[in-house]
């Protein structure tokens, strides 16, 4: 994830908005020296789980889906993981590439009131009773998936994941490479920036779900990178470790929506990257402790997510 690396390592050398607390970073590495929290991945018990490859199936289709729950206050991360557990326990075959493409949303009404379409509806399949924040890009992306899964991997995602040679790396590559939806990047000043959040969670995912075996051995694990969302950057301002300016911390109190792409939410998603690395390297020099990005990204998120008064960043964005 060099290219991950790198860029945000330059947007927080040039940023205008948010800066990384050197010291409130060595304050919070000086807490972890006696022990590092640990955090188990799916420590809420809400993943689908059966060791093979439908598990792969699962969590590609719910990292597709791994974005913007915020607009709906009462929605989040665990209804998405829940809901399409459920539904994967009541059908096998929900997510058969086929299916994937027929996923609706209801957005042309006949003269009778009536959808156009008949197709099962996305909502249907969450149980959620009203449309989801960006319902129609979600259904689209859905198509997306089932499509080139069914294009370039037999319609399997454990194809895709077996053809990256135990490589987080490459399959970071190969799924920017085919799925569009996945491309997280925006343009910072003239420069490209990669923030591939849901690409790598991904990898990580199957790492934390198959516990490093099988689907999920990647030899290369400390490549990735923390998954740059709304919650993480919130946890590290309160811990002292990202200063915003006083126009930004206004808007973030006020709730209001800061643009995809803004030098602001580049900003804010960068440096959280690079904060997260600087973390891990000081780890490494004041305790000789090696920890991977992935681990201290699902602690500080499971900190974030279990404090509900968490003030955090409002941008519509299918990436994160
Ligand atoms: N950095 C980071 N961001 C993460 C996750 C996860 C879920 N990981 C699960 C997988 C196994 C573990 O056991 C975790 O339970 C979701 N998100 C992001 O959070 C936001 C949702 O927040 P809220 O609206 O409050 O639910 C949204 O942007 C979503 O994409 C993570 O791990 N790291």
């Amino acid at each position: 994830m060099e290219e991950v690396r790198e860029t945000s390592a330059w947007v927080a050398r040039n940023s205008s908005h948010v800066t990384i607390d050197s010291s409130g970073l060595e304050k919070v590495v000086e807490t972890m020296k006696e022990s590092i929290p640990k955090v188990e991945w799916d420590y809420e018990g809400i993943h689908y789980f059966d060791n093979g490859p439908l598990t792969v199936q699962y969590l590609f289709v719910l990292d597709a889906l791994n974005f913007c729950f915020w607009p709906d206050k009462d929605l989040n991360y665990d209804h998405l993981a829940k809901g399409l557990k459920e539904a994967l326990l009541n059908d096998h075959s929900a997510f058969d590439a086929d299916r994937l493409q027929k996923y609706t949303v209801i957005i042309a009404l006949g003269n009778d009131n009536q959808s156009l379409f008949s197709g099962p509806q996305l909502r249907e399949l969450l149980k959620w009773p009203r449309s989801l924040p960006l319902e129609e890009e979600r259904v689209r992306l859905l198509h997306e998936v089932g499509f080139e899964l069914e294009r370039s991997f037999e319609g399997k995602a454990s194809k895709l994941v077996e053809s990256c040679g135990k490589s987080a790396v490459k399959l970071v590559a190969l799924v920017t490479r085919h799925f569009p939806g996945f491309r997280d990047h925006s343009m910072y000043k003239g420069h490209q920036v990669f923030l591939y959040k849901r690409a790598q969670i991904f990898a990580a995912d199957l790492w934390g779900a198959f516990k490093g075996q099988g689907y999920g051995e990647f030899n290369d694990i400390g490549s990735i990178t923390m998954f740059a969302d709304y919650i993480v950057p919130a946890v590290l301002q309160q811990l002292g470790v990202l200063k915003y300016s006083s126009t930004l911390a206004n808007a973030i109190q006020a709730s209001s929506e800061i643009g995809a792409g803004t030098e602001e939410e580049v900003e804010l998603r960068a440096c959280s990257i690079f904060a997260v690395e600087k973390m891990r390297e000081l780890l490494s020099i004041k305790c000789g402790k090696q920890v991977l990005s992935v681990e201290l990204d699902l602690w500080l998120w499971s900190v974030g997510v279990q404090c509900p008064s968490l003030q955090h960043h409002r941008t519509l964005s299918i990436y994160y």
